[in-house]
């Protein structure tokens, strides 16, 4: 997969305020990133600098191939932006909004129909947007960003707004660039939305990136227990009390339910114990740390891991 897009020893300040420090990420083709981080961590700062909004301090950013904040940055027609907070012109329709975005980005005007329909808009295409929700202000804001069938997105916070139905039709589309081999940058909080949707995760934190890869591999880094719930089967209070005495410290959830939260080099031997015919288990699940629990991790210790 060639890269799109190559940040390299960012820094970035606004007055004494420092939004990035030395930041370096590199986005492939067909590539889905989630770039994570607290209020004010930077992210909107990074995705500024990807379109040429504002320039670096020091450090080298190329989109695809060209530096955006270059005066001729001919590879902005490739992009596709969605804002945080998309705001239109509420007396026109949603069809003359997107008609208006297609001439300035001399995009043809016969794909605006189709990618209306696209997003879900089809029916209200006619309608003011003035009239619109705010959900589908946000369908036509990724409409917007869609236009010219970019080779890279950058959409901050796009499912803000959203129902789940909406938001299970928007990661749809994104799954569709991605196949396309777009490369699509989510700036989100909504971390637990994220999980299989992203194939890797950029963690950012007061500017500095502190993790990066997959969710497989932050799991690994980060070496967080594997939550194990064993539902047990109606054996009498003896052999249960046995049981749990030979194989660890289980909590009680209820009476018929128990937990554990596994250490990495304990998680094989206990799931053979707690799947083995002579214990008293009916039932067992097996919760890998999740996105929301790996971000507290790397926050709380600063580990960079790539
Ligand atoms: N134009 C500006 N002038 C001064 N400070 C700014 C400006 N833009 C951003 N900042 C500061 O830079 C830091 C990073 O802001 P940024 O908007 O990039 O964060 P963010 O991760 O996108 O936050 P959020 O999730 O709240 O949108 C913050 O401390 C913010 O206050």
């Amino acid at each position: 997969m060639s890269e799109t897009v190559q940040v390299v020893a960012v820094t970035k300040s606004y007055g004494n305020v420092k939004a990035l420090t030395d930041l370096s990420c590199v986005f492939r083709e067909g590539e889905t990133v989630a770039l994570v981080g607290h209020n004010g961590a930077g992210k909107t700062t990074l995705i500024k600098l990807l379109l040429g909004l504002v320039r670096s301090d020091s450090g080298t950013v190329r989109v695809l191939g060209e530096d955006p904040a270059a005066g001729q940055f001919a590879a902005r027609q490739q992009l596709g932006f969605l804002p945080e907070n998309v705001s239109f012109n509420m007396a026109l329709s949603g069809r003359e909004t997107l008609t208006f975005y297609a001439r300035l980005k001399r995009v043809p005007l016969a794909s605006v129909g189709s990618l209306l329909e696209r997003v879900g808009l089809g029916e209200a295409a006619d309608r003011r947007v003035g009239t619109y929700s705010k959900g589908m202000r946000q369908r036509l804001g990724l409409a917007q960003a869609l236009l010219g069938r970019p080779r890279v997105l950058l959409l901050d916070e796009p499912t803000t707004g959203l129902d789940p139905a909406l938001r299970r039709s928007f990661y749809e589309i994104v799954a569709e660039l991605r196949a396309d081999g777009a490369t699509v940058l989510l700036s989100s909080h909504a971390l637990t939305e994220l999980e299989g949707k992203a194939d890797r995760v950029v963690i950012v934190n007061r500017g500095r990136k502190i993790a990066d890869g997959t969710i497989e591999e932050l799991r690994s880094i980060a070496r967080l227990p594997t939550r194990v719930r064993v539902t047990l089967a109606d054996s009498d209070a003896g052999s249960v009390d046995d049981w749990i005495g030979r194989t660890g410290a289980w909590k009680r959830i209820n009476g018929h339910m128990l937990e554990i939260d596994a250490e990495p080099d304990a998680k094989i031997s206990l799931l053979r114990s707690a799947a083995s015919p002579d214990a008293p288990v009916i039932d067992l699940d097996v919760v890998p740390p999740t996105l929301d629990e790996l971000y507290a991790h790397f926050l709380a210790t600063g580990e960079a891991c790539k």
